[in-house]
């Protein structure tokens, strides 16, 4: 029998007591679905797997990404937040309830071991992806000799106006899903249980995700009205995965074999100004139409770009793969709006998050590159930082995130 929100409270509170928290738990998560691919929106994605869910995995169309800082000093009790959080994350990525108990399962004296307001609704493509931050290696875990060499700090990057309150942190959580509700509900349930061991120190929601990671998907659209991610990495392109996005042992950390380095940037546009830009301006900035999204001087999106056809500092030609020893990105961001600044502009950019082997080879250079001379910068600032080193995935109920990094 396989129990989900929605069963479970078709059930009713006393028949989801009935049913008991030891059957629940019993039950192997691993009969769940494994296809690459939901079939629907609703569907889950497996947990379990070689790599974490979240990277590769198509593009869901929102998020809720936080990041922790640590406030216990004890090795111990962040080893045993991991494994609960990593039992939680296993349950509601598959739609269930946090706890066994559920939101109302549970004996009425005590707070509920989940707060509920998941309650009916299904799986909705839910991925959670935990990644470490370089501060979380400092002498209060023991894990000094662990830190990879490619979480070295990223460099400062000319206009970026980085606002410390909302940058960097010791633990990252991506939460992606077809629903607000669902992703929302699963980083305050996994806040919850880190009560007393981790603070939030920032969090940023999304929606419309800007990137396909699948060849299965339509490419979407920016706040800018352009198509974003056509030339993105995607998941069936397999050598390209298998290079660039997945760390090896042999890069230096074993720890992260299968894992991936991740970068955020919280990138502020200007969209009043964009807006008053003519078309064509717009076109030379990225090198691309606005309609179709194909490339300066051909007809269809995804026909072959001709960097000699567009301005030499068109945003497509300075982060060409070409134009950088051929360092790809896995890109999964998201839009975002943050309501207005006072000033009758809205709060409005792009949450940016690529996903690669090593940030120093890939992230830094291209960055580097757009941000001496993207005449894209006009319009956009980058205001938020995050470099976190997201471990392999979990194997199986006995696993859990970081097992390597504290072996
Ligand atoms: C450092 C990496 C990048 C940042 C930061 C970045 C910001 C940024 N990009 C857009 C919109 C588009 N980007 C597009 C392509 C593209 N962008 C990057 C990297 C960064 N972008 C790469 C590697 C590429 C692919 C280049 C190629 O191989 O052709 C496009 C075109 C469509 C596409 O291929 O995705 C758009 C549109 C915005 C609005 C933005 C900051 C706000
Ligand atoms: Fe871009």
């Amino acid at each position: 029998m396989s129990i989900s929100r929605r069963t479970m409270f078709g059930l009713g509170a006393a028949g989801a007591a009935a049913v008991g928290a030891g059957a629940i738990a019993a039950r192997s998560l691993l009969e769940e679905p494994t296809a690459a691919h939901a079939a629907s929106t609703s569907d889950p994605f497996p947990f379990y797997g070689e790599h974490q869910a979240g990277i590769v995995t198509p593009a869901q169309d929102r998020l809720h990404f936080v990041a922790f800082d640590v406030t216990t000093s004890r090795r111990d009790e962040l080893l045993e937040l991991l494994q609960e959080w990593t039992a939680a994350a296993a349950r509601l990525t598959q739609g269930k309830e946090a706890g066994a108990f559920g939101a109302v399962g549970g004996p009425a004296e005590g707070a509920p071991d989940d707060t509920g307001e998941a309650l009916g609704l299904p799986a909705s493509g839910l991925t959670l992806t935990i990644g470490f931050g370089a501060s979380l290696f400092d002498d209060r875990f023991g894990l000094a000799a662990k830190l990879p060499a490619a979480l070295a700090p990223l460099p400062k990057f000319p206009g970026e106006r980085l606002i410390p309150e909302i940058s960097g942190g010791d633990i990252c959580v991506q939460a992606c899903a077809h629903d607000p509700q669902v992703a929302v509900h699963a980083i305050r349930n996994l806040a919850r249980i880190g009560f007393g061991r981790v603070s939030v120190r920032w969090s940023q929601l999304g929606f419309g995700r800007t990137s396909s990671t699948s060849r299965a998907q339509v490419t979407p659209r920016n706040l800018m009205g352009f198509k974003d991610g056509t030339n993105n990495m995607k998941l069936e392109d397999a050598a390209l995965v298998r290079e660039q996005l997945w760390a090896s042992a042999a890069d230096g950390a074993a720890w992260m074999a299968g894992g991936s380095y991740l970068v955020t940037r919280k990138i502020r546009m200007t969209i009043e100004t964009w807006d008053r830009t003519s078309l064509r301006e717009q076109e030379d900035i990225f090198g691309r139409d606005k309609g179709e999204g194909a490339p300066v001087g051909k007809a269809r999106e995804f026909d072959p770009v001709d960097l000699a056809a567009m301005k030499p500092d068109a945003h497509v030609r300075l982060a060409h793969p070409s134009q950088h020893g051929d360092a790809h990105l896995l890109r999964r961001g998201y839009n975002f709006v943050d309501g207005s600044d006072g000033l009758g502009r809205l709060d409005a950019g792009l949450f940016f998050i690529a996903y690669q082997r090593d940030p120093r080879k890939q992230f830094v250079p291209v960055q580097m590159s757009l941000a001496r001379t993207d005449p894209l910068n006009e319009y956009i600032k980058h205001v938020s930082s995050g470099l976190f080193a997201c471990p392999p995935g979990v194997r199986d109920a006995g696993d859990f995130w970081g097992r390597e990094l504290f072996a």
